[in-house]
């Protein structure tokens, strides 16, 4: 019974933690709908008007499973709240969480003028102590520059911590991942802060990991990297076995059967893209350049990615022989299955290319509606999988949609001009692909080249 009560008082005082979250990308808004459903009250700024007016109106951004449901349920019960205005966040909340971009500068180094400009502003705005809470992904030694922005732009002189606490989320699963995640990385080496941020976490229910905020912010790195290497390692292993006519599917199957190995990111297909592995390799590479430090495994995982976004065109090519006139349907446009972002997608890589040879397009994905308006103008958006493959010449399967996987295969190339059939994902098999009549290639496998060369 007391420790019940001791429960509920702790609960009551976490609740009462006011949190704001600045910047309502993928990130932010996820971290904030998953607070508010664990009963914390949040405020949510960003300094994209229209995003805020949106997101008042319960129109979510960003397309990820059950948020815009989540969103207008916690905005509902008057826990979630958004805002342009910085100074009411600021002052209104405890913790204040910095959730903007980090994208990549032409140089390859993280962009790190979002965080500078939101740091500043949070200095002015202070009124009493506060956690000034780095979720975005920074290079080493980013928590300490934070601590001097804030010193040199208080107005008055209050108390303040800052923490590194990178975020692991994957786009497509976001809410999962938050709600169920590994761990929580809580980087600071401050007693006061350590509390608040181990209460601020404690319902929900995962290991908190204490740390340096030096440690943090190298973990976040370091797990991209490491994750960006074994999706680069298969694919690697999948060209091997295209020359030796071993399957990579089989081979990553049974190699991820040791728990030292994993089965996990062990896909090969065309590449990895996104709003982070990309940059976030590349920022790690300048980083530790910065240190004089060649960081030669990073450079090669960057350059075998390079070189497996054009994987479909080689293959187009080669089956095809000339491109130009021809018409080309593109299946996905997004970089993963369930999101709609196409950051750094592969399909970028192979609708520049198709263009390039002067192919056409006809691109259809679930939820993308169109690529980049601005980069190409010339793309024919349809509303269906089968208007995408209708009297083309090739197909191109660029994003594993559950959508694709139970496509009508034998509607599928009746409705084709041609019959070749490049499935950058693996998601069929080369028996039934070559059954129902089509020239069908995909990565690391048998397909209809292997058997066209063992003839
Ligand atoms: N997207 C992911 O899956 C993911 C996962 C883990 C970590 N991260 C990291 O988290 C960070 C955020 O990623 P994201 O994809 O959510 O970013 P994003 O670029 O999609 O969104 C950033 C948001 O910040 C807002 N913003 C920029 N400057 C601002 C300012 N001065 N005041 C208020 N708002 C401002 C922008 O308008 C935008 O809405 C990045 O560092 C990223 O590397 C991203
Ligand atoms: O076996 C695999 C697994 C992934 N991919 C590709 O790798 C990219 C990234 O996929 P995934 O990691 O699932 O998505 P992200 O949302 O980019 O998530 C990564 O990047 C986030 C931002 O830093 C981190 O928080 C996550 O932990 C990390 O998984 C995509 O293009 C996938 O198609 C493969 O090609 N093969």
């Amino acid at each position: 019974m007391i420790k019940l009560l001791f429960y509920l008082i702790a609960k009551r005082r976490l609740l009462k933690v006011k949190i704001a979250i600045v910047g309502t990308g993928y990130v932010g808004l996820v971290s904030a709908v998953c607070f508010a459903e664990k009963g914390s009250r949040v405020i949510c700024v960003d300094n994209n008007e229209e995003k805020i007016k949106q997101l008042n109106k319960g129109i979510m951004p960003i397309y990820e499973n059950d948020l815009e449901d989540m969103l207008n349920k916690n905005k509902c019960s008057k826990r979630l709240e958004f805002t342009t205005d910085l100074e009411y966040a600021v002052q209104k909340s405890d913790i204040i969480i910095i959730a903007v971009g980090t994208p990549m500068l032409p140089n390859g180094h993280a962009d790190l003028s979002q965080v500078e400009s939101v740091t500043e502003n949070i200095a002015k705005f202070m009124n009493e102590y506060k956690i000034i809470v780095n979720k975005s992904t920074v290079p080493v030694g980013t928590q300490k520059k934070v601590i001097k922005l804030i010193r040199d732009n208080q107005i008055n002189e209050y108390d303040f911590d800052v923490v590194s606490n990178p975020e692991f989320l994957r786009e497509g699963t976001a809410i999962y991942d938050t709600m169920h995640g590994d761990r929580i990385v809580i980087g600071t080496d401050n007693e006061r802060a350590r509390k608040i941020m181990t209460k601020l976490y404690a319902n929900f229910n995962q290991s908190i990991i204490l740390t340096s905020p030096e440690n943090a912010e190298m973990i976040k790195y370091a797990a991209n990297a490491f994750l960006a290497t074994k999706i680069s390692f298969i694919n690697e292993i999948a060209n091997i076995c295209e020359i030796v006519g071993a399957d990579v599917q089989e081979i990553a199957k049974i190699i991820g059967m040791d728990k030292r190995i994993s089965p996990e990111f062990l896909s090969a297909g065309i590449g990895f893209g996104g709003a982070c592995f990309p940059k976030d390799t590349k920022a790690l590479i300048k980083f530790t350049e910065g240190f004089g430090y060649d960081f030669k495994i990073v450079k090669s995982v960057i350059e075998v990615n390079e070189n497996q976004k054009t994987k479909p065109i080689e293959k187009l090519t080669n089956a095809l022989s000339c491109v130009k006139g021809r018409t080309i349907g593109i299946l996905g446009l997004a970089f993963k299955p369930n999101t709609d972002d196409t950051r750094e997608s592969p399909a970028i890589t192979i609708i520049n290319d198709i263009q390039k040879l002067g192919g056409k397009i006809k691109a259809y994905d679930p939820i993308v509606k169109d690529i980049d308006k601005i980069k190409f103008d010339n793309i024919e958006y349809v509303d269906t999988a089968y208007d995408a493959v209708k009297d083309v010449d090739a197909v191109i399967l660029v994003t594993e949609w559950d959508e694709f996987k139970q496509l009508d295969l034998k509607k599928v190339i009746k409705l084709m001009k041609g019959n070749i059939f490049i499935d950058g994902r693996n998601i069929y098999k080369y028996t039934k692909m070559f059954k129902l009549g089509y020239e069908y290639y995909c990565i690391g496998k048998k397909d209809s080249q292997y058997y066209k060369k063992s003839r």
